[in-house]
């Protein structure tokens, strides 16, 4: 297959490897690179707790430490194991795991090498999505932007919405449907929000070895502390304009203060905090939206889309209210974007990423012609 080639749809296998490690997610999309032409079926894979830790093991390292190389093996293994279980697959999107994010220093680094899984699987991989949007002086994220563009024209929607991932991170995007590509001027405008789940998740670790906060239940007995949340807001973050991105890590250091309050009224502001940087976010969109739709892990707590809801002006609701799959949409993403990059299509634009002009990302590995 040649890059611009072929014009039908395609049936592209896309995997995400997401912040929050739990495991990998692979969805099919038949899509021509511009249209979803249809959703197929989709699996995901739990990391074991010993991959999860070589994984977390090289978190912030770059490539050269043996860290990274032990890591890389695992997510190329793991995803060659759940990939292998697809039929019917014409090219794999591999976004890979993402150990390091420093758009503005040292770059971007998702581990695993896409020649290696292009051989395992026989099939042509797309892959490293986000370096040249940084090479380029972009943020490298988020990248899900055109792909919400896609949903969007897809489910009609006849004015502007946005979609909020509530991943380890926020990342938000305010589509308007009726510009027809999504790197013209004015069709979308993306960023990451702030902390959503990570911060909550590793305060569950730290008191009760839990992974997470099921249904938001633990912070829903707690009092949210004010004060705390409208001081957060002043992070330098929330005052730069967007396009930006976050790494996973970017609040540690400024959520430490919480730590002083009881367990169950710092999970309750955790996760108001999450809503509120949503809620900051909202006031860079270029028009009012008719409706925010959720996707990521993010919507299955309770209490952070209460939180939400009370904190925008328009309805909260999970992608699944618009016939999407909230917990494959990054997997179908990824399926989409790689489509995109056979075609020569742009990934990204100075509305998404900061990019200076649209740019298409992504290298191809194809099974006799390893990297
Ligand atoms: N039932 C639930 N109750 C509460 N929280 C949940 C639930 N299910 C998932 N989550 C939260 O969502 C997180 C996983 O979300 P998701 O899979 O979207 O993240 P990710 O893709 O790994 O992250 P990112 O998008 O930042 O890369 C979990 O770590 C947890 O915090
Ligand atoms: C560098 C990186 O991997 N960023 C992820 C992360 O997880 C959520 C948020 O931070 C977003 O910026 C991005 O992922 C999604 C899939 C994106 O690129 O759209």
């Amino acid at each position: 297959m040649k890059k611009g080639g072929k014009t039908g749809p395609v049936w592209a296998l896309g995997a995400m490897s997401g912040t929050s490690l739990d495991g990998v997610d692979a969805a099919m999309v038949l899509t021509d690179g511009a249209t979803i032409a249809e959703f197929g079926p989709h699996a995901y894979r739990p990391y074991t707790e010993a991959e999860r830790a070589t994984i977390r093991a090289a978190f912030g390292q770059w490539p050269g430490d043996p860290a990274v190389a032990a890591a890389a093996e695992v997510v190329e293994t793991a995803h060659a194991e759940l990939l292998s279980r697809f039929t019917g697959v014409e090219l794999a999107g591999f976004h890979g795991q993402t150990l390091a994010h420093d758009p503005a220093g040292r770059g971007t680094h998702q581990c695993g090498d896409g020649a290696v899984l292009a051989e395992a699987l026989g099939l042509p991989v797309v892959w490293d999505f986000r370096s040249t949007d940084v090479a380029m002086g972009g943020q490298g994220a988020p990248l899900a932007p055109f792909f919400h563009h896609a949903c969007a024209r897809l489910i009609g929607a006849d004015g502007p919405l946005a979609f909020l991932n509530l991943g380890g991170v926020g990342n938000l995007t305010w589509v308007d449907p009726a510009i027809a590509e999504p790197h013209a001027p004015g069709a979308l405008l993306a960023f990451d929000t702030g902390p959503a789940n990570a911060p909550v998740n590793d305060l569950m670790q730290r008191h009760f070895a839990k992974s997470q906060d099921e249904g938001g239940a633990f912070a829903a007995t707690g009092k949210a502390d004010a004060a705390a949340i409208e001081a957060f807001l002043r992070h330098a973050y929330f005052f730069r304009m967007p396009p930006k991105s976050l790494d996973r890590n970017d609040f540690t250091q400024a959520l430490a203060g919480l730590e002083t309050l009881a367990p169950k009224d710092a999970a309750a502001t955790l996760t108001a905090i999450a809503a509120a940087a949503v809620a900051k976010g909202a006031e860079h969109f270029p028009r009012p939206v008719s409706r925010l739709l959720v996707t990521g892990g993010g919507r299955h707590n309770a209490t952070m889309m209460r939180e939400l809801g009370q904190r925008l002006d328009c309805p909260v609701e999970p992608v699944e209210a618009a016939g999407l799959d909230g917990d494959m949409l990054e997997a179908q993403a990824f399926a989409y974007l790689a489509v995109r990059v056979l075609r020569g299509l742009p990934t990204s634009c100075p509305t998404t990423t900061g990019v200076p002009a649209a740019v298409g990302g992504g290298q191809i590995s194809r099974p006799d012609q390893p990297a």
